[in-house]
């Protein structure tokens, strides 16, 4: 029996690296401040590069008990055994992904602005919703810009929401507030100055909140 992936926290996603000793360094800090799910997401990297670090990744997660999720391509989730994959929209059809990577596997995908594509992902079979860009990201800085509100107005379709863009440990509360039960980062943990100081003040923005909202269970792997 794995342990359930709680779908509340800091969604780490790793930021384009390509030294590979480096990249498992600068993650196993956030790891071991709390951060609550890994993605992994490097587009310098080729596909040789890409399935190195993430088996070496996923390794660090399962030391960690952090559930670890590759990006744009789930192919290699299914090939290294990660937990799960995150999907946007030129990233292929997400009944095939989990088809392919099995029920119990968490399957992300990307709404951006857009309500309707929330509700198709939730009829698809996704395991969260992700809604971005909150802020002005420096990691895509012309992602399209999403309002709280959608947050709110997706609660009912009962999915743990991930907000995602521009994210700082001092804009993310109203995000929370808003229904995120999890703040997907790049730079505001990865470049911060200090790394585990910024991943804790994300955690620290839950505090106030329930560890789960009526609408949202734990992901679990049988
Ligand atoms: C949690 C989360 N949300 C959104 C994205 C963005 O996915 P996508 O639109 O496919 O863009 P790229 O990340 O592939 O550039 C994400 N990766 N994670
Ligand atoms: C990968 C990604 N997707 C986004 C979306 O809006 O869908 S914003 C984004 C970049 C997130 O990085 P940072 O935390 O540095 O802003
Ligand atoms: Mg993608």
């Amino acid at each position: 029996m794995n342990p359930p992936w709680p779908p509340r926290g800091l969604y780490a996603i790793t930021p384009d690296e390509t030294d590979t000793d480096r990249l498992l360094a600068r993650v196993e800090v956030i790891l071991a401040a709390g951060a609550t799910w890994l993605q992994y997401r490097n587009k310098a990297a080729d596909g040789a590069l890409r399935a190195t670090q993430a088996r070496e990744l996923l390794a660090l997660c399962r030391r960690h008990g952090v559930p670890l999720l590759v990006n744009d391509d789930w192919r290699l989730a299914a090939a290294i055994g990660a937990d799960g994959a995150h999907l946007g929209e030129d990233d292929g059809e997400l009944a095939a992904a989990r088809a392919a990577l099995g029920e119990a596997a968490i399957i992300g995908a990307s709404c951006y602005d857009d309500p309707e594509l929330a509700r198709l992902a939730a009829a698809s079979g996704a395991s969260y919703i992700a809604f971005g860009a909150f802020f002005t990201s420096p990691t895509k800085p012309n992602a399209r810009r999403a309002t709280p509100e959608l947050l709110r107005d997706s609660a009912p379709l009962g999915l743990p929401r991930v907000a995602i863009g521009g994210i700082t440990p001092d804009n993310a509360r109203p995000l929370v507030e808003a229904g995120a039960d999890l703040l997907a980062v790049i730079s505001g943990v990865f470049d911060a100055t200090d790394p585990a100081a910024a991943a804790r003040a994300y955690l620290d923005c839950f505090d106030a909140r329930p560890a789960h909202s009526p609408s949202t269970t734990d992901i679990s792997t049988p």
